[in-house]
Order: C-alpha cells, then sequence, then structure tokens
C-alpha cells in the first residue's frame, strides 16, 4: 500500500491517516467510509496557488467540483484563495449553501438548463463557459430580461487528443463538448457572441481530457488557443482576456502511474502562454485551470470490512467488501486500477493474491483484479487509496446501497462531513399511489 500525504503505518500496525488511526474511525463510523486527508487536499491547493504565483501572470485555479463536492470541500477551496468549477445545480447549490462567494463561481457544461442559468445569474456567479450556440442565445436573452451583463467563457474544442481512457478525454473533435476550432465554429462563436449586448466575452476554455501525465498536450492546446487568439484579434478586433486550459492533470493510483509535479505542470503552462502571447505582442492574458483530481485524488482512502471470501483453486480468490461500484464506479467504467491494503495489519508482509468484489448484484462489480495483501479474513478493514476524486460523487443507490459518510482527517482530529445514508434517505423519495392498496409499514 502506497502512503500518500500524512498516512503511516502507526506503532499498532494500524493505518493511520491525518495523524488518526483508521481503526478508531471505522469503529466511530462504521464501513464503507470514504476517508480525506485535509493536510495533502490543502496541500495541493497550495501547489497550484503556488506556482501560478511564481509565474508573475495573472490566475486562477478554479477547483472542478465534479471530483468531490460537499460543502465543507468548497470551504477549504474558499480557504484557500482559489475558484470553484459547477457543472450543475446541484453543484451550485452546495457552494451557495457553503457560503462560496458567487463571484468566483465558473458555470459549466454543454446542455445548461434554462433554470440553471437564472439561477446562477441570480446568484451573480463570475462566469459562465458557453459550449454551444443554443446557449449562447439562451444565455444572452435570459440575462437581458434580467438586465444583466453575464462574462462568458467559450469551450473550444482545439483538436488535442490527450493521451487518456478515451470516455475522458475531451479536446478531440469527434466531442460532444465545445465549439470545434478546425471546422470554424469557433471564430463564428466569437462573431456571435462579440455581437450578444448582454454578455461579455472574456476569452476562451479548452480541456483536453483527464488524469494526464505529459506536458505536451497542454503546451499544444496553449499554442492552439493562442494562434486562433491572435486571428481573432486581427479578423475581428476581438482581444481575449483570459484564457483557461481546463484541468487534467494527473495522480497517482498504481506504481505505474508517473504524475508530474504540479510546478512542472504549471510552468509549462505559464511558459506557453508568455512565448506564445508575449512574443507576438498580444497582451498577456490570464491563465485559469480547473484542476479537480489532482486536487482530492489522492487524498482520499476508502475503508471497507471484510466479508465472505470464495475460493476457486487454480482459478481466483475473491474477497468480498461491504461496498464496491456504488462507491467507486471508476474500475466498471474505465478499467480503472486501485492498490490497496489491510487497515488493521498494515505492517504485514503481503501473502497472498486475491480480488476485490463489491456486493452489488453485478459480476462486473470488483474493486481491484488481483491485489496482493496479507491472508485476509473476514472483518478486516479493507483501505483503498487515491479514492479522493470520483467516487464520492460518482456513488450511487444501486440495490439500494446507501452511500458512505465522508470524514476529514487533519492533526489528530476526525470530522464528518457527510453523515452516511440512512433508511429514510432511500425511501424518503417514494410515493405509494392512492390507489394501491394502503397498508402498514412492515419495519
Ligand atoms: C471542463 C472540465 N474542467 C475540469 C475538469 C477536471 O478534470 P480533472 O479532474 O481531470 O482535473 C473536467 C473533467 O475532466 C472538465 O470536463
Ligand atoms: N469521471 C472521470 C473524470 C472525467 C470527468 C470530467 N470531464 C473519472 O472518474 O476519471
Amino acid at each position: 500500500m502506497y502512503l500518500h500525504g500524512t498516512s503511516k503505518i502507526n506503532d499498532l500496525g494500524h493505518l493511520e491517516i491525518g495523524g488518526v488511526d483508521t481503526t478508531k474511525l471505522v469503529a466511530e463510523f462504521g464501513t464503507p467510509l470514504y476517508v480525506f486527508d485535509e493536510t495533502l487536499v490543502r496541500q495541493r491547493c497550495r501547489e497550484f496557488v503556488e506556482a501560478f504565483g511564481a509565474s508573475g501572470l495573472k490566475f486562477q485555479v478554479a477547483y472542478a467540483s465534479k471530483a468531490f463536492c460537499v460543502m465543507a470541500m468548497c470551504r477549504i477551496v474558499e480557504e484557500e484563495g482559489m475558484s470553484l468549477d459547477v457543472v450543475s445545480d446541484g453543484e451550485l447549490y452546495t457552494a451557495l449553501q457553503a457560503g462560496f462567494p458567487a463571484e468566483r463561481i465558473h458555470f459549466h457544461g454543454n446542455n445548461k438548463t434554462i433554470s440553471e442559468m437564472e439561477m446562477a445569474i441570480d446568484a451573480k456567479i463570475g462566469c459562465f463557459v458557453v459550449d454551444n450556440f443554443i446557449e449562447l442565445q439562451m444565455l444572452n436573452a435570459i440575462a437581458a430580461e434580467k438586465r444583466q451583463k453575464v462574462k462568458i467563457l467559450l469551450r473550444i474544442t482545439p483538436g488535442v487528443e490527450a493521451h487518456t481512457h478515451e470516455y475522458i478525454s475531451t479536446g478531440q473533435t469527434d466531442s460532444k463538448f465545445g465549439f470545434d476550432l478546425g471546422n470554424g465554429s469557433a471564430f463564428r462563436a466569437i462573431e456571435e457572441a462579440s455581437q450578444l449586448s448582454n454578455l461579455e466575452l472574456l476569452g476562451i476554455h479548452s480541456h483536453i481530457g483527464s488524469q494526464i501525465f505529459e506536458v505536451e498536450g497542454f503546451r499544444i492546446a496553449a499554442e492552439k488557443m493562442a494562434e486562433f487568439a491572435i486571428h481573432v484579434r486581427t479578423e475581428l478586433d476581438v482581444t481575449f482576456k483570459v484564457i483557461n486550459l481546463g484541468g487534467g492533470f494527473g495522480i497517482r493510483y498504481v506504481s505505474e502511474d508517473t504524475p508530474l509535479p504540479v510546478a512542472v505542470y504549471v510552468k509549462a503552462i505559464t511558459d506557453a502562454i508568455k512565448t506564445n502571447f508575449g512574443s507576438n505582442g498580444y497582451p498577456l492574458p490570464e491563465i485559469w485551470v480547473e484542476p479537480g483530481r489532482s486536487i482530492v485524488g489522492d487524498a482520499g482512502t476508502t475503508l471497507y470490512t471484510v466479508g465472505t471470501t470464495k475460493d476457486i483453486p487454480g482459478v481466483r480468490k475473491y474477497v468480498a467488501v461491504d461496498g464496491g461500484m456504488t462507491d467507486n464506479p471508476r474500475p466498471a467504467l474505465y478499467e480503472a486500477v486501485y492498490e490497496a491494503g489491510l487497515a488493521n495489519r498494515a505492517a504485514e508482509q503481503p501473502a497472498e493474491i486475491v480480488s476485490i468484489a463489491g456486493k452489488c448484484c453485478e459480476s462486473g462489480d470488483m474493486l481491484i483484479w488481483d491485489v496482493n495483501l496479507p491472508k485476509v479474513a473476514a472483518g478486516d478493514i479493507l483501505a483503498v487509496s487515491s479514492t479522493g476524486a470520483y467516487n464520492y460523487s460518482m456513488a450511487s443507490n444501486y440495490n439500494r446501497i446507501r452511500r458512505p459518510g465522508v470524514v476529514f482527517v487533519k492533526d489528530g482530529q476526525s470530522d464528518l462531513v457527510v453523515k452516511r445514508e440512512s433508511f429514510d434517505q432511500i425511501v424518503g423519495n417514494d410515493v405509494i399511489p392512492a390507489r394501491m392498496k394502503q397498508v402498514s409499514k412492515t419495519v
């Protein structure tokens, strides 16, 4: 098991995170449980902010809240001086409920509804990232009705294919997102946007994909954005104040993953902006980014209790835990791989290769194929690392399994920031129609 951030093995041979023994967390909060190393989350935030600060460029680091959006996380982002990217009314509502400053919120999405746009305009958010022509007209009309001028970026598909899983790669031409650079629709969108009187065009946005381990894609995207910006300036006399290069910075899930230090990605980006804009006499734009996974990913650990095992001699041994694809759908969706260890016997040597199954009624509900662990027994606590991003936020109630709680740990203190769902929440929105026979509850 790789020990991220403040994680260590304590004198009792237990996994400790943020100065808290994980077996104590299990005793107090039960399993499955998402545990976040708050110090590591804050460290990642600071790595971005400091690296951009060192560049001398004006910047905004907007945490992509889709990675993990809960009120306590919004508080951290606010305290670390960052902005926040939301993609739905639910994420926006979470941020506003957490008291996140509206002017630092950016609203994304390829199909924002009218009510989402209204809600965001009423809240006076900082910026919309407009995805398509219909949204452009709609947003202008709603802003006009509300007598407001709304700041926008236009999402451009730059034609860069980042080396990542096809479902999390977004900058290529064949994508549902954004205005295509190659076929001229990006240029037409700028023409149109700059004519719309209730919109203020700040600049352009691109996001080339997620879980990227190299700087080349970002460099090429910056270069293409600059070429486009210069062309637009010459042809339309429109100058962009902001260039947003999205998120996508990779993290370590398993030993084969080789992410670069945050400062290396940031330097490549800021250098590319300086070179491609500055050298052409273009006023240096502000640079914005939207990291999600790289802020929270490796700070998250999920704790499970081991239940049944099934040994198929000569084939494999299945070890089942009390969670699975409901709290972490990434292996099923993307064939994502994870590392794990036993939190209650963290100092013991591995003794067998097993595969970790979830408890859903689904053969594909596997968390890890082939992981080397000490001999596992029922009641052991399995800790799966790097589960901070796109786990809680993509969790479901399949099989009516209740979503786990979330705990932040820091300096020996643990705080429950999301309670485990209750049975009442599971049935809370169900309605038995009056025309059906009314019977009394059997629980
Ligand atoms: C527009 C946009 N910005 C930011 C992100 C965050 O990406 P990541 O979590 O890889 O940093 C995404 C998701 O991939 C995205 O679609
Ligand atoms: N949900 C994806 C990340 C991409 C989402 C945002 N565009 C994942 O778990 O890896």
